[in-house]
């Protein structure tokens, strides 16, 4: 089953959180002119189909489950989410589907026959997977990507012996709802010392206290995250691997290795803390590189900001930093900011790093949308 311009494409997971950001993005760049999407629903199938491309349209959502309708795809793209990729996938393909299938959810990301998609970092490792017949092409890990579109120059020429990437992970990594809990507790958290706030006069510390006590009430809602993340921090990001291990900081090392192409002596070996602090959708983290060689920070530096349009170094001053290389000047943006680049004590070939990138466009959207133009030939 191939692609020719103009085919459709089928979309599912449209309407959710990653799936209105590849939307919006598609829009932006014309996306939408050179294919006919058909749009899917688990919830709404048979209500009218949105009308991305700015055209009178009256189709109507398709059930997303109707394997007989999807299976006349050549390429579906969907931001559904790992449950529904469980379901469906497997069943396509048992059936005899040989669309390209490009998907957000991590389910399929680490099987053999799929390529997770980076395309500044690995279009080399794409373009094989297509040559070869690969049919599955799989976002990655939102830090991780972020990472690699941050600092892949540095990957690329085989520059890194090991890395540590401790983070701060953005509310959004949970989903819209997870968003919705954390600015909720703030206000909870302010509404409960309004009086206080509002007199200069009053003790800080009785502030500190009457928070503390909500936070520690068990009034808070913590549906999404399980314990109040507004006013602290959790120190764990999806699932105990039983080794120590969260499932987060394994893909770090599984997933950069896959997306650079490195296997048996040429991986770089990662590892790190993730951790989730109370912002809205951009993950930052702090790195720790070893070099393979002691390269000067302006050659450094020359590396990162050339390697791809995205990447984008902030210099190592305070003032830059505080402006330039945060969560709210990131969000929002494909611009990938790596600053706080400087030689470690540990030794000339020890640098520091830190990076920030909008989980929801290089950590979710925008790999797929470009695989989708790599699809369709247009890219
Ligand atoms: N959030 C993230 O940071 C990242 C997420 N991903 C992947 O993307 C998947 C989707 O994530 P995300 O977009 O956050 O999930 P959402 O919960 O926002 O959306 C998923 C689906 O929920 C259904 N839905 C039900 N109620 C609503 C509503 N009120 N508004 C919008 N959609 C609704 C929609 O399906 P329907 O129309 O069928 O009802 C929608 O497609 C994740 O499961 C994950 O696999 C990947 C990287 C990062
Ligand atoms: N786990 C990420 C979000 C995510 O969806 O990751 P993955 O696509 O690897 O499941 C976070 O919580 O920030």
């Amino acid at each position: 089953m191939t692609f020719t311009s103009g085919d459709s494409v089928g979309f599912v997971g449209y309407r959710g959180m990653v799936g209105s950001v590849l939307m919006k993005r598609m829009v932006e760049e014309g996306d939408f002119k050179d294919i006919t999407p058909v749009f899917f629903s688990t919830s709404q199938a048979g209500q009218p189909a949105p009308t991305f491309n700015g055209e009178l349209d009256e189709s109507i959502l398709q059930d997303a489950h109707d394997l007989e309708t999807l299976a006349q795809l050549p390429i579906i793209v969907t931001a559904q989410g790992g449950d529904y990729t469980k379901e469906v996938h497997p069943r396509l393909r048992e059936r005899g589907w040989d669309g390209i299938w490009i998907d957000a959810a991590s389910t399929l990301r680490m099987n053999d026959d799929s390529v997770i998609v980076l395309d500044p970092i690995n279009r080399d490792v794409i373009d094989r997977g297509l040559d070869l017949g690969i049919k599955d092409f799989i976002g990655g890990n939102c830090t991780v990507s972020c990472l690699l579109m941050g600092l892949g120059g540095l990957f690329k020429q085989g520059l890194v012996e090991w890395g540590t990437s401790m983070t701060y992970q953005a509310a959004s990594g949970g989903g819209a709802r997870h968003m919705r809990e954390v600015l909720q507790g703030f206000g909870d958290l302010s509404g409960v010392v309004s009086s206080e706030l509002a007199d200069p006069a009053s003790a800080i510390l009785e502030i500190d206290r009457k928070v503390l006590e909500l936070q520690r009430s068990g009034e808070l809602e913590t549906t999404q995250f399980g314990v109040p993340l507004a006013g602290s921090l959790i120190p764990w990001i999806d699932a105990d691997l039983g080794n120590g291990q969260s499932k987060e900081e394994w893909k770090a090392d599984a997933e950069s290795n896959k997306i650079l192409g490195l296997e048996g002596e040429d991986r770089v070996i990662l590892d790190g803390l993730c951790v989730r602090i109370a912002t809205m959708r951009s993950h930052s983290q702090a790195l720790t590189l070893k070099l393979t060689e002691d390269l000067s920070v302006s050659e450094i530096e020359k590396i990162i900001d050339e390697d791809n349009e995205w990447s984008k170094v902030v210099p190592n001053e305070k003032e830059a930093s505080m402006n330039d290389l945060t969560p709210v000047a990131a969000s929002g943006s494909l611009t990938i900011p790596v600053g706080r680049i400087r030689k470690m004590a540990m030794g000339p070939q020890y640098i520091s790093a830190f990076t920030v990138g909008d989980q929801l466009l290089w950590g979710a959207a925008e790999p797929v949308r470009r695989m989708l133009k790599i699809a369709t030939g247009t890219l």
